[in-house]
């Protein structure tokens, strides 16, 4: 079995007395992508903000990269690894594609030169973070055009490039392909699969077509519980997962 990069054991979030997430146990392997379906409902966003930190826990703990950050705020665990993708609204949409990543690039250098131990890195370092990403994310072409003059699908890659520009070791991305067209779909699912040789990938996405294509393993989520786990394969052919899904578009399509 390979190294995880997280586990979490007995995750429980409330919102009042409801339970969103009850007793979620989660282990996330290194270099895979991870994927979290589920109905409508069923805790996906909610277990990202807890294991991200943007929501406290209600119990139970989270181990990431070795480090328990149960209680750590999101901006530390950002320090240990951890990347969101940003949503389009928060792109600087009057600013290049290089400048967007420049900029999130330095964004998380802004605390590290608050620590003398840590200098903050050079512009040359900037520079080379961000054309290796403008080409991981197939937008050199568009290094110097202004994000709103992008189209929907570049703006969507142009958000996992702002994480990416962090450094992280894991990245969580929260439906990265709602709302695109058939063209962007297939550049966003090449860019999440060269994801995994150099990140580990948490993916929350309703596209099943998606989902199996391009996991390496699927957490079924039903009413804040894991309902089960495993390879694409064995979802696919899993009648708790088709029930849950009222045995509709498993198998192709959305969910
Ligand atoms: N701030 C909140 N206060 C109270 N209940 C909430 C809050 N946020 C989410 N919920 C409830 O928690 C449950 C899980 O919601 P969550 O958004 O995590 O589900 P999801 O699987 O991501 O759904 P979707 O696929 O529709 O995005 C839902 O019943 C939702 O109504």
């Amino acid at each position: 079995m390979s190294a995880s990069i997280l586990e979490a054991k007995g995750v429980a979030k409330r919102y009042g007395k409801f339970s969103a997430l009850t007793d979620v146990n989660l282990r996330i392997a290194k270099n895979t992508v991870h994927s979290v379906i589920g109905p409508n409902g069923a805790g996906k966003t909610t277990l990202f903000h807890v294991l991200t930190g943007t929501l406290p826990i209600t119990a139970g703990n989270i181990v990431f990269d070795g480090h328990d950050v149960t209680h750590e705020p999101d901006h530390r665990r950002v320090k240990r690894g951890i990347a969101r993708s940003f949503q389009v609204t928060s792109l600087f949409t009057n600013l290049s594609v290089r400048e967007n990543l420049r900029l999130a690039a330095q964004g998380v250098d802004s605390k590290r030169a608050l620590n003398a131990w840590k200098p903050p890195r050079g512009a040359l370092e900037h520079r080379d973070t961000v054309d290796g990403i403008l080409e991981r994310l197939a937008l050199q072409r568009f290094a110097s055009t202004q994000a709103s003059a992008l189209s929907h699908g570049q703006q969507r890659r142009l958000e996992v490039g702002m994480a990416l520009a962090a450094r992280p070791k894991a990245i969580f991305l929260d439906e990265p392909t709602s709302g695109m067209g058939i063209d962007d779909l297939d550049d966003m699912k090449h860019l999440i699969r060269s994801l995994r040789d150099d990140y580990t990938v948490v993916l929350i996405e309703h596209n099943m077509d998606i989902v199996m294509d391009i996991s390496d393993t699927i957490t079924v989520m039903q009413q804040g519980r894991v309902l089960v786990e495993g390879e694409p394969a064995r979802i696919r052919g899993d009648e708790r997962v088709r029930s849950a899904y009222l045995g509709n578009m498993i198998t192709g399509g959305r969910a």
